[in-house]
């Protein structure tokens, strides 16, 4: 809550309207003992009394005499009530029609549906219009014929949010489990669809106040002496030539409720909704923001014959509210043309951002990259202009990401896909010329009746077969670097297998360099000529593959290879290292990887590491276990 509130009042205009919204309902509620005269007192003697002409009439009086200010509480108290009720019945009844027919789905979904449709069909005031006619006259039957006609928005809204939980895994893990439907429903899909009820909730509530508004305006709702903003303004609508402030003062405060209303709702959905927080209250931008004051290091010297790729003391952080998050902290790495470098650590050391930071893809806000530079073929990618940074993505650098499945476009088929990837990068080439290149590299990915398949969306392929379409869209533009990035980790050991020694051809083929990210020596072992071993934003060892498995360095990376199982090595104990990587913004002044290491002394923890060198090996460790 503490927190949900911080962010809410960092958006000012959700922060004014919450306030005024709060001080409304505050005196909404104090009315009956704020001392005001009468709502419903005539005074034939006193009628039209302009605004702050009278002490007693402090706001004036209308066409009876009637105190406006009185008036206006009163009116505001129930046009407030009003308005949250029919939106909180509309809300539960819309909701559960929503989530039963979204979940039943066949017959009861069919029915729900339909009757929604229905009601939807009619034009939406006369419906309610119908209703308060049907019922008769009076704010309570307002109040059910707003809340009738606002039920298919909904309903609607969470039938469809509904559908798409209920094919997810842990409704099925939750099915596995024994739980029965109204279980599953309770416990698994009303949470997840509550953030979305209360945001459609808080926009809907001035909407809903303005539609009773218009029923009791027309006559329809709260019935005389009782008045609501609605029927105030109704009333005064006779007299709007000669006092026209009788209609101003309720429409100003049907104005303010709406409006403050509608910016707190927009407030609270951007709070509450998940794609939201983080700070990403708008799109990221098309390149990682570089902090404009960047520690830019000296001496770079990069040899652009031989080095494909070169980053020197990069550095890249995530600021969310107020704390900044190391991801990739002063690392440097280089790739030789054809070289496939292995980048390897556990879960959250930052591989992914080091490689996402290649090309500014990380995320901004909340990523930025505040240090170091990228070198790609000797020319700087963090100077460079965003026309020659768009060139470079997908032509001249290529990812491969670990699950085909999110990053091919589920509605295009496949040869459609590579085609357009083609085409953006070379405008010049026909669609039926690069088809033809398109289906020549399916079949280089070895993919069986590649023709065919150009016709097939990417859910009907096995993931190996995706995987080999990812490599192939790669492909496309015949990128000079690779990023693979996990690219095996979904799929069983033999297709691995067949995926790596298809990459180790095409590498040589190609004359490709590979930046390879994965959490495992065996398929460094199998497929890399050098590593880095990260850990908590740093490469704490590098070196060529055979050098560092044969003699490991770092107490980490030891303990990472002793994790790895060997074939004839007969029964063993598989040790795991004990503890968690620091979070990255509370980086210890020394190593980080002392709290964990079963040789770290005193100064370890104490004072920054330095890097021992011995030509292509390098080691981030004040004891390592080979001495360079
Ligand atoms: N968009 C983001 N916003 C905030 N923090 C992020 C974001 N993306 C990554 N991080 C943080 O950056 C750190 C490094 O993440 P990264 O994804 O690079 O790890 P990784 O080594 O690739 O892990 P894995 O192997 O699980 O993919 C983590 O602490 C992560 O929480």
């Amino acid at each position: 809550m503490k927190d949900f509130l911080k962010q809410l009042s960092r958006n000012m205009l959700a922060s004014v309207g919450g306030c005024v919204i709060l001080l409304l309902v505050v005196l909404a509620i104090l009315t009956p003992w704020l001392g005001l005269a009468d709502p419903a007192h005539t005074d034939a003697a006193h009628k039209f009394v302009h605004p702050f002409t009278e002490m007693a009439h402090p706001l004036g009086t209308d066409q009876l005499g009637r105190d406006l200010l009185s008036r206006l509480m009163w009116g505001t108290r129930l046009s407030l009530i009003v308005g949250i009720c029919a939106s909180l019945f509309a809300a539960i009844i819309g909701s559960l029609l929503g989530v039963i027919a979204g979940y039943a789905q066949r017959r009861w979904d069919n029915a729900i549906m339909r009757g929604i449709d229905m009601l939807m069909a009619f034009p939406y005031i006369l419906l309610a219009l119908a209703i308060v006619a049907a019922l008769g006259p009076g704010l309570v039957n307002a109040l059910l014929a707003v809340a009738i006609v606002n039920i298919p928005f909904f309903a609607r809204n969470i039938r469809g949010v509904t559908v798409g939980i209920v094919n997810q895994e842990y409704i099925e893990a939750a099915r596995l489990s024994g739980m029965n439907a109204r279980q599953i429903i309770t416990t698994e899909i009303i949470p997840n669809v509550i953030p979305v009820i209360v945001v459609a909730m808080s926009t809907t509530i001035g909407w809903m106040i303005l539609e009773t508004a218009g029923l009791s305006f027309l006559g329809l709702g709260s019935q005389p002496p009782q008045a609501d903003l609605g029927s105030m303004l109704g009333q005064a609508r006779s007299a709007l030539i000669i006092a026209p402030f009788a209609s101003v003062v309720p429409g100003a405060m049907i104005f303010v409720i709406v409006m403050c209303i509608n910016l707190f709702g927009d407030g609270i959905r951007d709070v509450l909704d998940p794609r939201l927080r983080s700070g990403a209250l708008s799109r990221p931008r098309a390149a990682t923001t570089v902090e404009s004051k960047r520690e830019i290091p000296a001496n770079i010297v990069s040899d652009a014959d031989s080095q494909m790729l070169s980053l020197h003391q990069l550095v890249t952080e995530f600021q969310i509210r107020g704390r900044s998050f190391k991801a990739v902290n002063h690392i440097d790495l280089q790739v030789s043309k054809g070289e496939c470098l292995g980048l390897i650590g556990e879960s959250g050391s930052g591989k992914s951002v080091t490689a996402l930071s290649v090309t500014k893809l990380v995320a901004s806000p909340p990523g930025i990259i505040t240090g170091g530079d990228i070198q790609f073929q000797g020319q700087s990618l963090i100077d460079c202009d965003y026309q020659t940074l768009r060139h470079i993505r997908g032509n001249r650098i290529a990812y491969i990401f670990q699950d085909p499945l999110s990053t091919l476009h589920p509605l295009l088929s496949i040869g459609e896909q590579m085609i357009e990837a083609i085409q953006v990068h070379d405008q010049r080439i026909s669609k039926k010329a690069a088809s033809e290149k398109a289906l020549s590299l399916l079949n280089a990915v070895y993919i069986p009746n590649a023709k065919e398949r150009m016709n097939i969306l990417p859910f009907e392929l096995s993931g190996g077969m995706r995987q080999r379409v990812a490599i192939a869209m790669a492909l496309v533009n015949d990128p000079d670097l690779i990023i693979a990035d996990e690219p095996t980790t979904a799929l069983d050991v033999t297709v691995q297998g067949q995926i790596l020694a298809l990459l180790n051809e095409l590498r040589q083929k190609r004359q490709l360099s590979i930046l390879f990210i994965t959490h495992d020596f065996g398929v460094v072992a199998q497929l890399c000529d050098q590593v880095a071993v990260m850990y908590a934003g740093k490469i704490v060892e590098s070196g060529p593959v055979n050098a560092v498995l044969a003699h490991p360095a770092h107490p980490y990376t030891r303990r990472l290879i002793a994790c790895v199982p060997k074939l004839g090595a007969g029964k063993r104990h598989l040790p795991s290292i004990d503890g968690l990587p620091p979070v990255v913004d509370q980086l210890p002044l020394g190593c980080a990887f002392a709290p964990r290491c079963d040789k770290a002394q005193a100064s370890c923890r104490e004072k920054p590491v330095e890097e021992h060198r011995n030509g292509q090996r390098r080691v981030l460790c004040r004891f390592p276990e080979e001495v360079l």
